[in-house]
């Protein structure tokens, strides 16, 4: 028996259940998007998947926390009663059973936001502006004991014809679930940079485009970047589709979150290839829920790291 097959189980239920009510909202024409206090966008998607990964957290594991990006305090005030109730009818139909006010508690059991010795880290939608624009989405949730992250469940809905599912174990590996069961992924083995496929983020505030454009020139990078939104670019590298993944500062001292990178930098990791941050550092997932101690993201398949980092370093 390999290690934490509950929590494999668990977290891949739960991400899959998220993902359905995600397509749900998707396929109707009405998302309900707020504007949360730093401008980005929270949708009845966001609330309704956190709601559904907490409380099957909640129920396997109730001692460990949870440090996931939204709270219900917006859906708590007059102003926001419609989408407070598309919200509960939403989580309806993935639990018939459920009501507003559990709703609403299963949301705000994400909100611790410190360092504990077992807590979990959820992204209920990350992406949410590629949701919103019929791109890449994710729902990401990692594990992370003593710091270190050792559980990964990350669901692509709209990547492939049917969405994919990936997950992964520390020491274990990193799979695709499929209906034929659990694929083995792994990155590529290119070492040669001039043949390497560069992905980053669609939105030039979330990475900057032009440095990155330098960084491909000086690599040597022959073909153009691939634009996603979301932890899909960490399953892209993982299973081979590109051979690098940068996340470059646009802003000095924007601090990353954990539940942006937790469960992508564990299925990378575990599929042969490297993450760390711009100058090369581990990522730091000890300090609660941000990434205090890093700036930016570099990922790859391992073999392009040092060359990647030492581009960075010139640029
Ligand atoms: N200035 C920024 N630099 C890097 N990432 C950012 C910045 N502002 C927002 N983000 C985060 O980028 C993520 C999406 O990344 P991607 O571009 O790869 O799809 C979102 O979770 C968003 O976090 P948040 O939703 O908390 O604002
Ligand atoms: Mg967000
Ligand atoms: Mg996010
Ligand atoms: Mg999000």
């Amino acid at each position: 028996m390999s290690a934490y097959q509950r929590e494999v189980q668990i977290a891949l239920e739960a991400v899959t259940s998220a993902a359905v009510l995600c397509q749900n909202v998707r396929q109707g024409d009405d998302f309900v998007a707020l504007a949360k206090s730093d401008k980005s966008p929270v949708t009845v998607a966001d609330f309704g998947s956190q709601a559904i990964v907490c409380r099957a957290i909640r129920a396997a594991f109730p001692r460990d926390l949870i440090i996931a990006e939204e709270n219900a305090d917006a859906l708590r005030t007059e102003d926001q009663a419609p989408l407070l109730a598309r919200v509960v009818a939403e989580v309806k139909k993935v639990v018939p059973s459920a009501d507003e006010a559990q709703a609403l508690a299963w949301i705000d059991a994400g909100i611790s936001r410190d360092a504990a010795p077992r807590v979990w880290t959820l992204d209920p939608i990350d992406g949410t502006k590629g949701f919103l624009r019929g791109g890449q989405y994710a729902v990401a949730l990692a594990l992370i004991i003593d710091g270190q992250i050792e559980v990964a469940a990350l669901a692509c809905p709209a990547l492939d014809d049917e969405g994919s599912i990936f997950w992964a174990v520390r020491g274990v590996g990193a799979f695709q679930r499929t209906a034929a069961g659990d694929k083995p992924i792994e990155v590529t083995s290119t070492s040669n940079s001039a043949k390497a496929a560069l992905c980053e983020s669609v939105e030039s505030g979330h990475s900057d485009h032009d440095q990155s454009a330098k960084i491909a020139a000086a690599l040597q990078i022959a073909r153009p970047s691939v634009r996603m939104d979301s932890q899909a670019k960490y399953a892209a590298v993982a299973r081979g589709d590109a051979d690098i993944y940068l996340r470059l500062p646009t802003i000095a001292g924007y601090q990353e979150k954990i539940w942006d990178h937790a469960a992508g930098a564990l299925v990378i990791a575990e599929a042969g290839g490297k993450v760390t941050d711009i100058d090369g550092q581990p990522l730091d997932f000890s300090l609660g829920s941000m990434l205090k101690n890093n700036r930016g993201v570099v990922a790859t398949n391992g073999r392009l790291h040092d060359a990647v980092i030492a581009a960075i370093a010139k640029a």
